[in-house]
């Protein structure tokens, strides 16, 4: 079995004159947590977008639990375990938590396939307790839940539904200190159940507390790709800044 969960070699993407990716190479291994940096226009969405089908790259190649992989759309990427979680676009404000819990892997029920309310009620309830998430009713509307709340939810659903390849995009992006701090325990939990995880964040501190591995893009290319145990916060910022003006959250 290939240690790498992803790999992806050489990738090139441009958007006209943009050269928005100029051949970065990028992998997770299994149950790892790597946190991928970068200022604003740095490459950090194009790449996630290529690698969950989003977008097709104009050179390079994918690489999923070691076989060759060209995703049409992120419904391919999601059927072999990879979920992301886009910061505002998580969840659907106006439906029920249960309702976006099992949204498109809805669970039917007698010969006219009804929807098994009860049922679906029942288990998100369990799912979330099980990772530590107490919510009121499984009713609530999640228009009315904080942004901590969300995230849990959508990192639960994950873990849930079998993930091998979790994908944040900013998970911590407008949280309070006491939010953030959960949210990061939930992505501890999600790697102790054995889920790789990419978490992308402008915030080096977010990110140092739980990641294993960092990677660090600037104006399309990789400019550092560190092992935790051999940095730290200050030198990943030093990094940044020097290839960059350096508009990095401190
Ligand atoms: N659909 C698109 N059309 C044209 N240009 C694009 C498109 N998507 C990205 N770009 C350009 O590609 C470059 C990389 O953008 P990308 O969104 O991948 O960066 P990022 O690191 O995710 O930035 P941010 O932190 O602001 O989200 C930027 O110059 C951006 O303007």
């Amino acid at each position: 079995m290939s240690e790498y969960l992803v790999e992806m070699r050489g990738i090139k993407k441009s958007f006209g004159r943009v050269q928005a990716l100029k051949g970065v190479d990028f992998w997770v291994k299994r149950n790892e947590i790597v946190g991928l940096l970068g200022d604003n226009g740095a490459g950090k969405s194009t790449l996630i977008k290529i690698l969950v089908g989003y977008y097709r790259p104009d050179e390079g190649e994918i690489y999923f639990e070691g076989r060759k992989v060209s995703f049409k759309s992120p419904w391919d990427s999601r059927k072999l375990g990879i979920e992301t979680v886009y910061q505002d676009l998580a969840l659907v404000n106006l439906m029920p938590i249960w309702r976006n819990f099992f949204l498109g892997r809805e669970v039917m029920k007698g010969p006219f396939g009804t929807l098994d309310v009860k049922r679906m009620k029942k288990i998100t309830i369990e799912a979330l307790k099980d990772i530590g998430i107490f919510v009121r009713s499984p009713d609530e509307t999640v228009a009315f839940l904080s942004g901590g709340e969300r995230q849990a939810i959508a990192i639960a659903r994950a873990i849930h539904f079998g993930a091998k390849l979790l994908i944040l995009d900013e998970p911590t992006a407008a949280l309070s200190v006491g939010e953030t701090q959960r949210v990061l325990e939930h992505i501890l939990e999600a790697k102790r159940r054995g889920i790789a995880v990419i978490f992308i964040t402008h915030n080096i501190y977010h990110v140092y507390e739980v990641a294993d591995r960092f990677v660090l893009l600037e104006k399309g290319e990789k400019i550092g790709d560190l092992e935790k145990s051999e940095t730290t916060p200050e030198k990943i910022m030093e990094i940044i800044a020097a290839s960059s003006v350096g508009t990095m959250s401190r």
